[in-house]
């Protein structure tokens, strides 16, 4: 997942954008970028790091306009390069700026039309090059000097019939405005605001609602799975379904890990939804455990934090911060090599002795994906003196890859892969491993917003939405795997 944001403003726009991806900086902490329009220039300014890495002074000032889009990046197609970074660039056959929160399954296919069919040169390996290059094609064939909102509409259609995969996009098309669109699936979050200023009426999209809260604007509704929304250069609104099949299904992953707990997506409040996880792994310990023993619930922070309080209130046993977190550590998963993510787990986390010795304790995180944080967090508890260190996961073991904007790409690397739950509990070295069952996660999300019939669960159920040819998965194997990128890296 990636952070994306837009914003059609009555004033200049660098600092709210700057702001908004400060608060999404969660969602990709390697590249960030903004491009806004400055008359009939386009300003941009992008680059690798965190946000506040990325724009000195001297960028902030060169970014001048009142419309303008940002990104933060967290790479699934590619390299980390700075050349990836977004927003991407075409200048026919309009000037277009573009970010992607998302993943493509089928680039490889639509970088071959591209080339051979319609004439595009994609300078990088970046899947949202290539969707930017279809979004462009897709207005070119329309052959018009003056746009309106039916040929963009149609152009968002003409990109939904050929693309497959998870895609949240955000676009400012010089002259005209902004365009944000979402794939039929809904898969990655995108969200509309508004905010009235004394200068007149100013809108933004972005991908969680959390930025919306610090910039001062309404959270008026989520764009909807294969819509389109257009604000043009003097504000006015449009919309508009340009998919001709939708099957709503958001990712219950943003749910888990990826979003903030502030955050509303898909009318859910992310923070209610961690608490009911809670509430149900609990009523599973009472079942599998009523005799647990447990002396502390222990979270692993940060993510986890809501869904154990909620767990332990349950339990009825106390609720202990006995791991602490150096703030000024990013999230570890996210990170791009193995290497570092082992080393940031102990350099961010730390246990407070008291809080294990002789105890039984009950750690408690949102999800195991590669093990990476629980094997390590189980040893400090034992090292720090616990009795027993039982471990429970506010999700369902990840044992397949993610292809929509997540980066777990290698099932050799997810540590449940393959393997059943006690192996799991054995390889971490747990006294006791306990998993969330996934109808119950399912049932924790969809408790806030009954219209929510499906989602997309793939790595807990190893079943895609949009389908997926199984060479895909040994293709994005082979080239994204830890070792790919290590090997990469090399040359
Ligand atoms: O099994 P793993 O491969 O270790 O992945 C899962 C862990 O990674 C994430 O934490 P992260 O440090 O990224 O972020 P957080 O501070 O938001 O919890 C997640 O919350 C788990 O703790
Ligand atoms: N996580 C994401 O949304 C990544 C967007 C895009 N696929 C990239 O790699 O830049
Ligand atoms: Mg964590």
């Amino acid at each position: 997942m990636c952070g994306i944001i837009g914003i059609v403003g009555t004033t200049e726009v660098a600092s709210a954008l700057y702001d908004g991806l400060t608060v999404l900086q969660h969602r990709g902490q390697d590249a960030a970028g903004i491009a806004t329009v400055d008359g009939s220039r386009l300003r941009l300014h992008k680059g690798n790091g965190l946000v506040r890495d990325v724009f000195s002074q001297a960028a902030m000032s060169g970014l001048r306009g009142r419309i303008g889009i940002g990104h933060c990046r967290y790479p699934t197609a590619g390299s980390e390069g700075s050349a990836e970074a977004q927003p991407f660039y075409v200048n026919s056959p309009y000037g277009i700026a573009f970010a992607h929160n998302g993943n493509l399954v089928n680039t490889d296919v639509l970088r071959r039309e591209m080339f051979q069919d319609d004439r595009r040169h994609i300078n990088t390996e970046s899947d949202s090059e290539v969707l930017l290059n279809v979004l462009a094609h897709e207005l070119q064939i329309q052959d018009r000097m003056e746009l309106t909102p039916d040929h963009i509409f149609k152009a968002v259609a003409g990109v939904h019939a050929r693309a497959r995969g998870g895609y949240a996009c955000v676009a400012l098309v010089l002259g005209y405005g902004l365009v944000a669109f979402r794939d039929p699936h809904g898969i990655r979050p995108l969200v509309l605001g508004e905010r009235v200023t004394p200068e007149g009426r100013e809108y933004a999209v972005a991908s969680e609602s959390v930025a919306f809260d610090v910039l001062g604007f309404k959270r008026v509704r989520d764009v909807m799975p294969g819509e389109a929304v257009i604000i043009t250069d003097q504000g006015k609104l449009h919309t508009r379904h340009c998919a001709e099949r939708v099957l709503h299904t958001p990712c219950i992953f943003e749910y888990v890990y990826l979003a903030r707990p502030d955050s509303m997506i898909e009318d859910v409040s992310v923070y209610k939804a961690r608490l009911r996880m809670g509430e149900k792994l609990a009523e599973k310990i009472l079942r599998e455990r009523p005799d647990h023993g447990i002396d502390a619930v222990i979270p692993i922070p940060d993510t986890a934090r809501t869904a154990a309080s909620a767990l332990a209130g349950a339990l009825g046993v106390p609720f202990r911060e006995g791991f602490v977190k150096n703030r000024y550590i990013g999230r570890t998963f996210i990170m791009p090599g193995q290497g570092e993510r082992v080393k940031s787990v102990r350099r961010k986390l730390n246990p407070v002795e008291l809080e294990f010795r002789k105890k039984n304790v009950l750690l408690v995180d949102d999800s195991i994906v590669r093990g990476t944080t629980s094997k390590q967090i189980i040893q400090m508890a034992r090292d720090a003196g616990a009795k027993n260190v039982y471990f429970a996961s506010a999700a369902p073991p990840v044992r397949y890859p993610n292809v929509y904007g997540i980066d777990m790409p290698s099932t050799s690397e997810l540590v449940a892969a393959g393997h059943t739950e006690q192996e799991v509990e054995q390889m971490l070295g747990a006294d006791w491993l306990i998993y969330q069952d996934l109808k119950d996660l399912i049932w924790a999300v969809q408790d806030g917003n009954e219209n929510l019939k499906q989602f997309d669960t793939s790595c807990f159920s190893g079943e895609y939405v949009t389908g997926l040819d199984q060479r895909y998965l040994e293709q994005i194997q082979m080239l994204r795997s830890d070792d790919a990128k290590a090997a990469r890296r090399v040359v």
